[in-house]
Protein backbone atom coordinates (compact mmCIF):
# COMPACT_ATOMS: atom_id res chain seq x y z
CA UNK A 1 0.00 0.00 0.00
CA UNK A 2 1.20 3.62 -0.39
CA UNK A 3 -0.15 7.01 0.58
CA UNK A 4 0.77 10.41 -0.47
CA UNK A 5 2.72 11.66 2.55
CA UNK A 6 3.63 15.40 0.94
CA UNK A 7 1.57 17.27 -1.31
CA UNK A 8 1.83 20.78 -2.28
CA UNK A 9 0.90 22.09 -6.14
CA UNK A 10 0.77 26.05 -7.85
CA UNK A 11 1.77 27.94 -10.03
CA UNK A 12 5.82 28.96 -10.15
CA UNK A 13 7.76 31.66 -12.40
CA UNK A 14 4.62 33.49 -12.32
CA UNK A 15 6.13 36.98 -13.97
CA UNK A 16 4.45 40.52 -13.84
CA UNK A 17 4.92 44.26 -13.66
CA UNK A 18 2.55 46.99 -12.28
CA UNK A 19 3.23 50.59 -13.35
CA UNK A 20 2.17 52.74 -10.96
CA UNK A 21 1.23 56.35 -12.06
CA UNK A 22 1.24 59.48 -9.97
CA UNK A 23 -2.30 60.63 -9.54
CA UNK A 24 -1.32 64.51 -9.56
CA UNK A 25 0.63 63.26 -12.86
CA UNK A 26 0.53 60.46 -15.10
CA UNK A 27 3.93 60.80 -16.64
CA UNK A 28 5.30 60.51 -13.11
CA UNK A 29 5.49 56.60 -12.54
CA UNK A 30 7.21 53.87 -10.65
CA UNK A 31 7.75 50.16 -11.70
CA UNK A 32 7.81 46.80 -9.96
CA UNK A 33 8.65 43.38 -11.45
CA UNK A 34 8.35 40.31 -9.82
CA UNK A 35 8.50 36.68 -9.90
CA UNK A 36 6.08 35.18 -7.96
CA UNK A 37 5.51 31.04 -6.75
CA UNK A 38 2.35 30.16 -5.37
CA UNK A 39 2.07 26.68 -3.41
CA UNK A 40 -1.27 25.46 -1.88
CA UNK A 41 -1.54 22.49 0.76
CA UNK A 42 -4.73 21.24 1.68
CA UNK A 43 -7.62 18.03 1.48
CA UNK A 44 -5.67 17.52 -2.30
CA UNK A 45 -4.85 14.39 -1.82
CA UNK A 46 -8.03 12.70 -3.56
CA UNK A 47 -6.56 14.10 -6.72
CA UNK A 48 -3.49 12.41 -6.41
CA UNK A 49 -4.82 9.19 -5.23
CA UNK A 50 -8.22 9.44 -7.45
CA UNK A 51 -7.93 11.53 -10.30
CA UNK A 52 -10.30 13.39 -8.40
CA UNK A 53 -9.63 16.78 -10.17
CA UNK A 54 -12.87 18.54 -8.21
CA UNK A 55 -10.44 19.91 -5.29
CA UNK A 56 -8.17 20.84 -7.49
CA UNK A 57 -7.57 25.31 -8.15
CA UNK A 58 -6.41 25.18 -11.38
CA UNK A 59 -2.30 26.39 -11.32
CA UNK A 60 -3.92 28.66 -14.40
CA UNK A 61 -6.58 29.81 -11.77
CA UNK A 62 -3.79 30.76 -9.29
CA UNK A 63 -1.68 32.68 -11.64
CA UNK A 64 -4.77 34.41 -12.53
CA UNK A 65 -5.79 35.49 -9.30
CA UNK A 66 -1.94 36.40 -8.80
CA UNK A 67 -2.69 39.53 -11.60
CA UNK A 68 -6.31 40.09 -10.41
CA UNK A 69 -4.73 40.67 -6.76
CA UNK A 70 -1.98 42.82 -8.46
CA UNK A 71 -4.45 44.95 -10.39
CA UNK A 72 -6.42 45.43 -7.26
CA UNK A 73 -4.10 45.76 -4.02
CA UNK A 74 -0.70 47.35 -3.75
CA UNK A 75 2.24 45.37 -4.55
CA UNK A 76 4.37 46.97 -2.76
CA UNK A 77 6.00 45.98 0.10
CA UNK A 78 6.04 42.34 -1.33
CA UNK A 79 5.83 40.70 2.07
CA UNK A 80 2.09 42.83 1.94
CA UNK A 81 0.94 41.79 -1.56
CA UNK A 82 2.50 37.91 -0.27
CA UNK A 83 0.43 37.89 2.46
CA UNK A 84 -2.42 39.52 0.52
CA UNK A 85 -2.09 36.40 -2.46
CA UNK A 86 -1.83 33.91 0.64
CA UNK A 87 -4.47 35.06 2.52
CA UNK A 88 -6.66 34.53 -0.75
CA UNK A 89 -5.96 30.94 -1.24
CA UNK A 90 -7.16 30.12 2.53
CA UNK A 91 -10.19 32.14 2.80
CA UNK A 92 -11.77 31.56 -0.46
CA UNK A 93 -11.13 27.99 -0.65
CA UNK A 94 -12.48 25.90 2.09
CA UNK A 95 -10.16 22.67 1.75
CA UNK A 96 -7.33 24.64 1.42
CA UNK A 97 -5.32 24.95 4.48
CA UNK A 98 -2.02 26.81 3.83
CA UNK A 99 -0.81 28.65 0.77
CA UNK A 100 3.37 29.27 0.69
CA UNK A 101 3.90 32.35 -1.48
CA UNK A 102 7.54 33.24 -2.80
CA UNK A 103 8.58 36.68 -4.33
CA UNK A 104 11.37 37.78 -6.03
CA UNK A 105 11.67 40.92 -6.85
CA UNK A 106 13.79 43.03 -9.49
CA UNK A 107 15.90 45.98 -9.14
CA UNK A 108 14.63 48.94 -11.32
CA UNK A 109 16.18 51.95 -10.37
CA UNK A 110 15.35 55.23 -11.38
CA UNK A 111 17.11 56.74 -13.87
CA UNK A 112 19.68 59.92 -13.23
CA UNK A 113 19.08 61.83 -16.82
CA UNK A 114 21.02 65.77 -16.60
CA UNK A 115 21.53 64.93 -12.93
CA UNK A 116 17.74 64.63 -12.17
CA UNK A 117 15.66 62.01 -11.39
CA UNK A 118 13.44 60.74 -14.49
CA UNK A 119 9.89 60.44 -14.36
CA UNK A 120 9.41 56.93 -16.26
CA UNK A 121 13.10 55.62 -17.15
CA UNK A 122 14.65 52.89 -15.32
CA UNK A 123 17.63 50.60 -15.16
CA UNK A 124 19.06 46.99 -13.92
CA UNK A 125 21.65 47.73 -11.61
CA UNK A 126 22.50 44.52 -10.83
CA UNK A 127 20.88 40.88 -10.11
CA UNK A 128 20.59 41.72 -6.72
CA UNK A 129 16.80 40.75 -6.03
CA UNK A 130 14.42 41.27 -3.04
CA UNK A 131 12.57 38.30 -1.44
CA UNK A 132 10.11 37.41 0.79
CA UNK A 133 8.56 34.25 1.52
CA UNK A 134 5.71 33.85 3.20
CA UNK A 135 3.39 31.04 4.46
CA UNK A 136 -0.55 31.90 5.35
CA UNK A 137 -2.13 28.74 7.58
CA UNK A 138 -5.42 28.28 8.80
CA UNK A 139 -5.52 28.91 12.26
CA UNK A 140 -1.85 30.12 12.44
CA UNK A 141 -1.63 33.54 11.00
CA UNK A 142 0.97 34.28 8.94
CA UNK A 143 5.28 33.60 8.85
CA UNK A 144 7.13 35.42 6.98
CA UNK A 145 10.53 35.50 5.90
CA UNK A 146 12.14 38.77 4.14
CA UNK A 147 16.03 38.89 2.36
CA UNK A 148 18.19 39.75 -0.29
CA UNK A 149 19.91 37.33 -2.60
CA UNK A 150 23.08 37.99 -4.78
CA UNK A 151 24.26 40.96 -3.81
CA UNK A 152 27.79 40.69 -4.95
CA UNK A 153 30.87 42.46 -3.21
CA UNK A 154 34.35 42.94 -2.78
CA UNK A 155 37.06 44.26 -0.74
CA UNK A 156 40.35 44.45 -2.20
CA UNK A 157 41.85 44.95 1.07
CA UNK A 158 40.67 45.50 5.06
CA UNK A 159 39.96 41.54 5.48
CA UNK A 160 42.25 39.38 7.43
CA UNK A 161 42.66 35.30 8.26
CA UNK A 162 44.89 34.20 10.77
CA UNK A 163 44.77 31.54 13.44
CA UNK A 164 42.85 29.44 12.48
CA UNK A 165 43.41 25.53 13.70
CA UNK A 166 46.28 24.25 12.34
CA UNK A 167 47.40 20.59 11.68
CA UNK A 168 48.85 17.77 9.59
CA UNK A 169 46.15 18.49 6.74
CA UNK A 170 46.45 22.25 6.78
CA UNK A 171 48.18 23.72 3.53
CA UNK A 172 46.46 27.58 3.67
CA UNK A 173 49.27 30.52 5.03
CA UNK A 174 47.90 33.23 7.55
CA UNK A 175 46.84 36.28 5.80
CA UNK A 176 46.68 39.71 7.25
CA UNK A 177 45.42 41.06 4.28
CA UNK A 178 43.29 39.60 1.85
CA UNK A 179 40.73 40.17 -0.82
CA UNK A 180 36.92 39.39 0.49
CA UNK A 181 34.06 39.04 -1.98
CA UNK A 182 30.86 37.22 -1.70
CA UNK A 183 27.20 37.17 -3.24
CA UNK A 184 25.43 38.06 -0.40
CA UNK A 185 22.60 35.67 0.77
CA UNK A 186 20.52 37.52 3.71
CA UNK A 187 17.19 36.87 5.62
CA UNK A 188 15.39 37.93 8.43
CA UNK A 189 12.42 36.10 9.77
CA UNK A 190 9.57 37.95 11.74
CA UNK A 191 7.98 37.57 14.36
CA UNK A 192 4.99 35.61 13.65
CA UNK A 193 1.93 37.86 12.12
CA UNK A 194 -1.89 37.08 13.55
CA UNK A 195 -3.58 37.69 10.09
CA UNK A 196 -3.50 40.09 7.14
CA UNK A 197 -4.82 42.86 9.09
CA UNK A 198 -1.85 42.86 11.52
CA UNK A 199 0.59 42.53 7.88
CA UNK A 200 -1.79 45.74 7.05
CA UNK A 201 -0.71 47.81 10.58
CA UNK A 202 2.98 47.31 10.35
CA UNK A 203 3.46 46.91 6.45
CA UNK A 204 5.39 50.54 7.22
CA UNK A 205 7.97 48.54 8.89
CA UNK A 206 9.42 46.18 5.58
CA UNK A 207 11.16 48.77 3.55
CA UNK A 208 12.56 50.15 6.31
CA UNK A 209 13.68 46.52 7.74
CA UNK A 210 14.74 45.85 4.45
CA UNK A 211 16.83 49.43 3.88
CA UNK A 212 18.59 48.75 7.31
CA UNK A 213 19.66 45.46 6.09
CA UNK A 214 21.13 46.33 2.98
CA UNK A 215 23.10 49.35 4.53
CA UNK A 216 24.19 47.54 7.63
CA UNK A 217 25.16 44.76 5.11
CA UNK A 218 27.29 47.05 2.74
CA UNK A 219 28.57 49.46 6.04
CA UNK A 220 30.14 46.30 8.18
CA UNK A 221 31.37 44.62 5.19
CA UNK A 222 33.58 48.12 4.17
CA UNK A 223 33.94 49.60 7.31
CA UNK A 224 35.39 46.86 9.48
CA UNK A 225 38.60 44.67 9.60
CA UNK A 226 36.81 41.69 9.06
CA UNK A 227 39.01 38.95 11.01
CA UNK A 228 36.67 36.19 8.85
CA UNK A 229 33.57 35.75 7.49
CA UNK A 230 32.13 34.21 10.53
CA UNK A 231 32.88 36.71 12.53
CA UNK A 232 32.03 39.41 10.15
CA UNK A 233 28.27 38.19 9.35
CA UNK A 234 27.26 37.29 13.10
CA UNK A 235 28.30 41.69 13.56
CA UNK A 236 25.74 42.11 10.28
CA UNK A 237 23.10 39.80 11.72
CA UNK A 238 23.12 41.21 15.28
CA UNK A 239 23.05 45.10 13.97
CA UNK A 240 19.62 43.97 11.73
CA UNK A 241 18.33 42.23 15.46
CA UNK A 242 18.85 45.77 17.03
CA UNK A 243 17.57 47.48 14.54
CA UNK A 244 13.90 45.80 13.36
CA UNK A 245 12.21 45.08 16.90
CA UNK A 246 10.07 42.78 14.85
CA UNK A 247 12.47 40.26 13.44
CA UNK A 248 13.06 37.13 15.69
CA UNK A 249 15.99 36.09 13.77
CA UNK A 250 18.60 36.56 10.77
CA UNK A 251 20.04 33.97 8.56
CA UNK A 252 23.37 34.72 6.28
CA UNK A 253 24.70 32.28 3.58
CA UNK A 254 27.74 34.02 2.07
CA UNK A 255 29.96 32.04 -0.49
CA UNK A 256 33.89 32.96 0.48
CA UNK A 257 34.81 34.01 -3.82
CA UNK A 258 38.86 33.36 -2.98
CA UNK A 259 41.21 35.32 -5.19
CA UNK A 260 44.50 33.54 -5.02
CA UNK A 261 48.07 35.44 -5.14
CA UNK A 262 49.89 34.00 -8.64
CA UNK A 263 53.81 33.62 -7.94
CA UNK A 264 55.67 35.55 -10.94
CA UNK A 265 59.07 35.20 -9.36
CA UNK A 266 59.93 32.84 -11.64
CA UNK A 267 59.38 35.26 -14.31
CA UNK A 268 62.52 37.67 -13.98
CA UNK A 269 61.98 37.78 -9.87
CA UNK A 270 58.34 39.93 -10.67
CA UNK A 271 57.49 40.34 -7.40
CA UNK A 272 52.95 39.83 -6.94
CA UNK A 273 52.86 38.62 -3.80
CA UNK A 274 52.34 39.57 0.15
CA UNK A 275 52.60 43.35 -0.21
CA UNK A 276 53.64 43.33 -3.87
CA UNK A 277 50.23 41.66 -4.78
CA UNK A 278 48.59 43.72 -7.52
CA UNK A 279 47.43 40.65 -10.12
CA UNK A 280 45.11 38.10 -8.73
CA UNK A 281 43.28 34.78 -10.18
CA UNK A 282 39.78 34.59 -9.10
CA UNK A 283 38.45 31.44 -8.34
CA UNK A 284 34.98 30.34 -9.38
CA UNK A 285 35.29 26.95 -7.32
CA UNK A 286 35.30 25.54 -5.18
CA UNK A 287 34.77 28.43 -2.91
CA UNK A 288 34.31 28.82 1.05
CA UNK A 289 30.29 28.58 2.33
CA UNK A 290 29.89 30.05 5.41
CA UNK A 291 26.03 30.60 7.06
CA UNK A 292 24.57 31.00 10.23
CA UNK A 293 21.31 31.95 11.92
CA UNK A 294 21.27 34.27 15.18
CA UNK A 295 18.38 34.81 17.26
CA UNK A 296 16.78 37.32 20.08
CA UNK A 297 18.35 35.46 22.99
CA UNK A 298 15.42 34.14 24.57
CA UNK A 299 14.45 35.95 27.88
CA UNK A 300 15.49 33.14 30.02
CA UNK A 301 18.71 32.89 28.45
CA UNK A 302 19.09 36.97 30.01
O1 LIG B 1 36.74 33.84 6.65
C1 LIG B 1 37.10 32.66 6.45
N1 LIG B 1 36.52 31.66 7.15
C2 LIG B 1 36.87 30.34 6.98
O2 LIG B 1 36.32 29.43 7.65
C3 LIG B 1 37.89 30.07 6.04
N2 LIG B 1 38.47 28.92 5.62
C4 LIG B 1 39.38 29.26 4.66
O3 LIG B 1 40.09 28.41 4.02
N3 LIG B 1 39.40 30.60 4.48
C5 LIG B 1 38.46 31.13 5.31
N4 LIG B 1 38.07 32.41 5.54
Amino acid sequence: MAEVTYARYGKDNIRLLKVIRDPADRNKQTVVEMTVRILLEGDIESSYTRADNSVVVATDTQKQTCYILAKQHPIAPPELFASIVGTHFITEYPHIHAAHVKITQLRWTRMLIDGKPHAHSFLRDGEETRDVEVVAREGAGLDIKSGITKLTVLKSTGSAFYGFHRDAYTALPETWDRILSTEVEAAWRWRRFAGLEDVRREAGAFDGAWESARRITLETFAKENSPSVQNTMFKMSEQILAAVPLVDSVDYSLPNKHYFEIDLSWHKGLKNTGADAEVYAPQSNPNGLIQCTVSRKSKAKL
